[in-house]
């Protein structure tokens, strides 16, 4: 691929992830420059700017299509702004990376779906960076190999330290178990058929308007009972591991890793501060197979199938945290270009 020319990327949305991805594209990821950063706070889009020497910048990704400064996008703008920005570049042709969620719920998902149909070919990768993290791959391979038996439960944490006071209620599953609903039907080779939440009891030092940590139940269609406990305030760090139970054996995923200290007849090990450290290895293996895969004129990793699938599981996970019990998901089939 070496005569190939760069993937010239157009950055839209340069906040935190925005800014991580034209760190990794700029230091790390061969093959790609960043051409273009959208971006309407002007500090912002100055700091990025500082980053990526030479790229140009706008603040409205209809500017930087009509300049032709862009040959891929990365969408990391707020999921509530992800709609319109796709469905300029899916018009233009262009091949996107947009990180969670495709949008925030399934009607604008199903929109960005019919669009892409209509450009006719898959264009869309969805940044669920959990299907590149190498722990999860290796783990999806054993299901797959059978060697421990079938898969009966699978058995996650999903915990961050603290939120900021924007994180909602809703956000526990949109914002949150949003992966886990992308992740665990990959690795368990199923379909959610069920979301259910219980609520533990409340943690006093969770913002005064969330409740939480709550349980999330899953059925998958192919019997697998899934359960999350989904926990925002665990102060402690970052932590985010599975337990695979399997007919004839357990795996898990997500241990703490790294120097282990023996000191004043105590025993530590390092955790994760945040999901940059965490999932630093799979950001890098996501964009790196987005970039690969679109200078061969592929498309590759979650497709905009995938991300209306995880809409729908969110919005019966939203459906969940006000009611008793299961909540059932309906899916219509999947279109051709994605069967
Ligand atoms: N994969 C992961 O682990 C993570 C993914 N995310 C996802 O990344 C996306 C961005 O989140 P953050 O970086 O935390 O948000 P942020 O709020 O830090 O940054 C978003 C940026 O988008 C800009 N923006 C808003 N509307 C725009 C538009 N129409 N055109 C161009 N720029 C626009 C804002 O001015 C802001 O600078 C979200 O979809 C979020 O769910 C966030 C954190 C972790
Ligand atoms: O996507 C992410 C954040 O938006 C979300 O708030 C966290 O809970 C997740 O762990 C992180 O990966």
């Amino acid at each position: 691929m070496s005569n190939t020319p760069d993937l010239r990327v157009g950055v839209v949305g340069a906040g935190l992830m925005g800014t991580d991805h034209i760190t990794r594209l700029t230091t790390t990821i061969a093959g790609a420059t960043v051409s273009a950063i959208v971006e309407p706070d002007e500090t912002r889009s100055a700091a990025a700017t500082a980053l990526a020497p030479g790229a140009a910048t706008y603040t409205r990704i209809e500017d930087a299509l009509e300049a032709g400064a862009m040959d891929a996008v990365v969408v990391a703008t707020p999921g509530q702004f992800h709609e319109p920005v796709l469905l300029a570049a899916l018009r233009a042709g262009l091949p996107i990376l947009c990180e969670k969620p495709l949008t925030p719920d399934p009607e604008s998902s199903w929109r960005v779906l019919e669009t892409e149909q209509a450009v006719g070919r898959r264009l869309i990768q969805v940044g669920f960076m959990r299907r590149f993290d190498p722990q999860y791959r290796q783990l999806r391979d054993l299901v797959a190999a059978g060697t421990a038996g079938e898969l009966l439960m699978v058995r996650g944490v999903h915990r961050n330290p603290a939120v900021p006071g924007s994180y909602t209620q809703q956000m526990l599953i949109n914002d949150s178990v949003v992966h886990e609903f992308d992740v665990v039907p990959w690795l368990a080779g199923g379909t959610i058929r069920s979301v259910e939440v219980r609520y533990a009891k409340r943690n006093a030092l969770s913002p005064a308007h969330l409740r939480e940590p709550i349980l999330v139940l899953m059925e998958l269609d192919n019997d697998v009972l899934v359960d999350v406990e989904m926990n925002v305030s665990i102060q402690f760090g970052y932590q985010v591991a599975t337990e695979a139970v399997f007919q004839r054996g357990v795996a898990r995923i997500g241990q703490p890793e790294g120097l282990q200290l023996w000191q004043d007849a105590a025993f530590r090990i390092a955790e994760h501060e945040g999901f940059g450290t965490r999932f630093s290895a799979a950001y890098d293996a996501q964009l790196r197979a987005w970039v690969d895969a679109t200078r061969r004129g592929e498309a590759t990793g979650p497709s905009a199938w995938d991300g209306y699938k995880v809409a729908v599981a969110c919005a019966a996970g939203v459906e969940a945290l006000g009611t008793t019990g299961p909540v059932a998901l309906d899916l219509p089939p999947a279109p051709d270009l994605y069967a």
